[in-house]
């Protein structure tokens, strides 16, 4: 383990989730030098989950949820600065703020986070076109809900089916477009975006699959949205959710590789002394196979923000956390843990019918990830199941009475 100077300092440019969390995790880890978490803006760093559930419910708290209280900075001597980088010199160490000033550091960390993927369609910057990822998107869409009686949303990944669930849930009449054949079919295996696409449809979501967007239009007050299959929508708002780009635009000019995420390798270190790169601006190797993810959640920016805490206290070991993930739609709860692959086999544990099970994944036998719908239980055991390898035979998994709490309890030894 190398000695960290008492002269070192960090600079972290991004206070979101994964900035907060390394900044937080270096004076826990006892780094007493000067740290300071670039903002780039002027309001405390908040969370973003809530923005797309409970934020647009009709009763939603009127304020975001900071990611730690005013007071967190002051205690802790973290210095957290509204300006924003503009460009990073690795030899030197220094950060140049828009503004002209400039910072030195001993170790950067990049959390610069992603950036949503515009609609590639003529009408994608009329007025009543939104995105969501920050705040202010958030503060727009809110109010613009409250008097929209039909909205239609394009993209059915986690964001567009959180808003459509929120904006149903208040009377609103919704029509989702998708053009892939299925509901958050990059992240969910096929048995479980099946369930999804029945259960929205059921809430009274007008679910179209297959269906891309072409042209969105301006029609007497309102919008039409014009779809491959040659339909017009008509919405007074129309909320689009096509993915994001990572924000790596920074790095990359100051020399940094890149693709699809700032490279770093299984410390989150980049090939460039000094400098780490962490959340969902950060592409690094998977535990076990090597190959190289880029993932947006929660779970993996905090924990990527305490690893980079260790690796700048000198520590040199593997990142390995098992991914995690969750999204709540309405009153419907969805928890992932692993990461599945198209060629899973997915077992059902529990009865969809009544809207609480699992679907365990298998790959060559062993437990490679689980999507539990309203079961919490489940998810816990999975976490740990998945993070062990634990081979699940067939003849067990399907045995009368099966529980992943039970079973996690008799194979790791733990308590569930
Ligand atoms: C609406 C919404 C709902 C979500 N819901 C869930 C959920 O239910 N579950 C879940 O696990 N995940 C969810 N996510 C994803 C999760 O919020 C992200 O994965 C997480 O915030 C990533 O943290 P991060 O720190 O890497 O990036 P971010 O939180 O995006 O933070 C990056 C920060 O860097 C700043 N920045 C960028 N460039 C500069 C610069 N040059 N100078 C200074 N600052 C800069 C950005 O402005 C931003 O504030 C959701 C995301 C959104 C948008």
């Amino acid at each position: 383990m190398n000695n960290v100077s008492a002269k070192d300092s960090v600079v972290i440019i991004g206070a979101g989730q994964a900035g907060l969390q390394v900044a937080d995790s270096l004076r826990s880890e006892g780094f007493a030098g000067p740290i300071t978490l670039l903002n780039g803006e002027a309001i405390l760093p908040y969370q973003r989950p809530p923005l797309s559930k409970d934020y647009l419910g009709i009763d939603s708290p009127a304020t975001a949820l900071p990611l730690r209280g005013p007071d967190f900075f002051t205690t802790q001597d973290i210095t957290l600065h509204p300006g924003a980088a503009a460009a990073v010199d690795t030899q030197a160490r220094r950060v140049t703020l828009t503004d002209g000033s400039a910072l030195d550091y001993t170790h950067l960390v990049f959390a610069t986070g992603a950036a949503n993927r515009q609609l590639p369609c003529p009408g994608a910057d009329l007025p009543a076109v939104h995105a969501l990822r920050t705040l202010f998107d958030a503060e727009r869409l809110q109010a613009a809900l409250a008097t929209a009686r039909k909205v239609v949303v394009i993209g059915a990944g986690f964001i567009g089916l959180e808003f459509a669930a929120a904006a149903r849930a208040r009377g609103v009449e919704v029509t989702v477009l998708e053009y892939a054949p299925r509901p958050m079919g990059r992240a969910l295996s096929a048995t479980a975006s099946d369930w999804f696409a029945a259960r929205h449809r059921s809430d009274g979501i007008d679910l179209r699959l297959n269906e891309g967007v072409t042209a969105i239009h301006t029609e007497g007050a309102g919008l039409s949205v014009e779809s491959t299959a040659g339909s017009h929508y008509p919405a007074d708002l129309v909320l689009y959710g096509v993915g994001v780009n990572a924000r790596t635009e920074l790095a990359e000019a100051a020399g940094l590789a890149t693709d699809n995420g700032i490279l770093v390798d299984s410390s989150l270190r980049t090939a460039v002394d000094g400098v780490l790169a962490i959340g969902d601006c950060a592409s690094f190797p998977q535990a076990g196979t090597g190959a190289r993810i880029r993932l947006e959640s929660v779970q993996n920016a905090t924990d990527h923000g305490r690893h980079a805490a260790r690796s700048i206290m000198g520590q040199n070991t593997d990142y390995a956390q098992t991914p995690w993930f969750w999204s709540t739609q309405g009153r419907i709860r969805l928890q992932i843990a692993g990461i599945s692959d198209p060629s899973d086999e997915p077992v059902v544990l529990g009865d969809p019918a009544n809207g609480k099970f699992s679907i365990a994944l298998l790959r060559d036998g062993v437990l490679a990830a689980v999507e539990s719908i309203n079961s919490p239980a489940d998810h816990v055991a999975a976490r740990k199941l998945v993070a062990a390898s634990v081979a699940l035979p067939m003849e067990v998994l399907s045995a009368p009475g099966f529980s992943l709490k039970n079973f996690a309890k008799t194979v790791l030894a733990v308590p569930a």
